[in-house]
């Protein structure tokens, strides 16, 4: 559990966090969201004291985070940034296996360890672990990124826009492998992005921050629909909002059993999003899909009615 108590930061004369007070529960992902320069990466960088806040508390788990030593801080949180960080004269084994290093872990014992992250991150040893920083696409160093800071098994993990620099497609695949990597892992994870689908598609709870504060937190479903002034809601998306609450529902959740009827021709598997389905439904002109599961076998099927939250067909 991460909990910061009115914690303020100060650069010169500028506040850039305002007695601002978290909680993050352990195993939870916890997404701060805000205009450019509200105070989410200081708050992140904070946590980890790669900035000193200057009033309030930072607890982890309890205890002040002043208490820990530099190399419990490392063990206990990992952290992810947008330029990845890896030391370019490293390999990839070897930038995986720094926070081991640094913590004199056996050499047998890192090796297992790196050869294991590669393979929880989809990176192929033969392939990669004798590979250069500068040798790697955006979204395999974004990968290595994420593996080295696994490396010590943090119970914490602070990612700073980790995915900002990708293309979408490969944003939205270490999306969803970030998210099945969470589903095993259970860690405590504070993330910060600019990309609204991404933080309401990755976080259990939601904070906005603005000029160094929290203007609102909560399960992203609760901000959609209760957001506390103009600024949230624009900011999660305005008239958009219908299809980003649609984004957070999955196909599964609405769809009926097979009837009787004819098979719909138009198919979507079931574990698309409403947002997908409705797409689907709009670009074919159709009012109903067959829903069907991983081998492609129908398992239901959706109307246009019930999507939109009917209770019948
Ligand atoms: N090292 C620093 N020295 C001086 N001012 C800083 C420093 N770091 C951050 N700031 C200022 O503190 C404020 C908050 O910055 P921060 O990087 O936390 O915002 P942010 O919400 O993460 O922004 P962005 O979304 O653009 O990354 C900004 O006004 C920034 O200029």
């Amino acid at each position: 559990m991460i909990e910061l108590f009115g914690v303020t930061k100060r650069f010169g004369a500028e506040t850039a966090v305002d007695a601002l007070s978290l909680r993050v529960e352990k195993g939870q992902v916890c997404v701060l969201v805000g205009t450019s320069g509200c105070g989410k990466s200081t708050t992140l960088r904070m946590i980890n004291r790669l900035i000193e806040h200057d009033a309030g508390e930072i607890h982890l788990e309890g205890a002040p985070v002043r208490s820990f030593d530099e190399v419990t801080l490392r063990r206990r949180i990992g952290y992810v940034i947008q330029s990845t960080g890896l030391f370019p004269h490293w390999t990839v084994a070897r930038n995986i296996g720094l926070v081991p290093r640094l913590l004199k872990w056996p050499r047998g014992r890192i090796h297992e360890r790196v050869e294991e992250l590669m393979a929880l991150l989809g990176l192929p040893v033969q392939e990669f672990a004798d590979k250069y920083p500068r040798q790697l696409s955006g979204g395999q160093a974004q990968r290595v990124g994420v593996a080295r800071a696994l490396a010590a098994d943090p119970d914490i993990l602070l990612m700073d826009e980790p995915f900002g620099a990708l293309d979408p497609l490969t944003r939205q695949a270490l999306q969803k492998q970030l998210q099945e990597l969470q589903a095993r892992l259970h860690k405590t994870v504070v993330f910060v992005t600019h990309d609204m689908d991404e933080a309401l598609a990755l976080a259990d709870r939601l904070v906005v921050m603005r000029k160094g504060r929290i203007v609102q937190q909560g399960r992203p479903i609760d901000l959609l629909h209760e957001p506390a002034d103009e600024f949230v809601e624009s900011l999660l998306g305005g008239m958009d909002r219908g299809l980003k609450e649609a984004a957070l529902t999955r196909v599964s959740e609405r769809m009926l059993p097979l009837g009787p009827r004819l098979l719909a021709s138009e198919r979507i598997p079931y574990d698309a999003s409403l947002s997908q389905a409705l797409s689907l439904m709009l670009w074919h002109r159709v009012e109903r899909l067959t829903v069907v599961d991983g081998e492609d076998i129908p398992v239901g099927e959706l109307s246009l009615r019930r999507l939109l939250g009917g209770k019948s067909s």
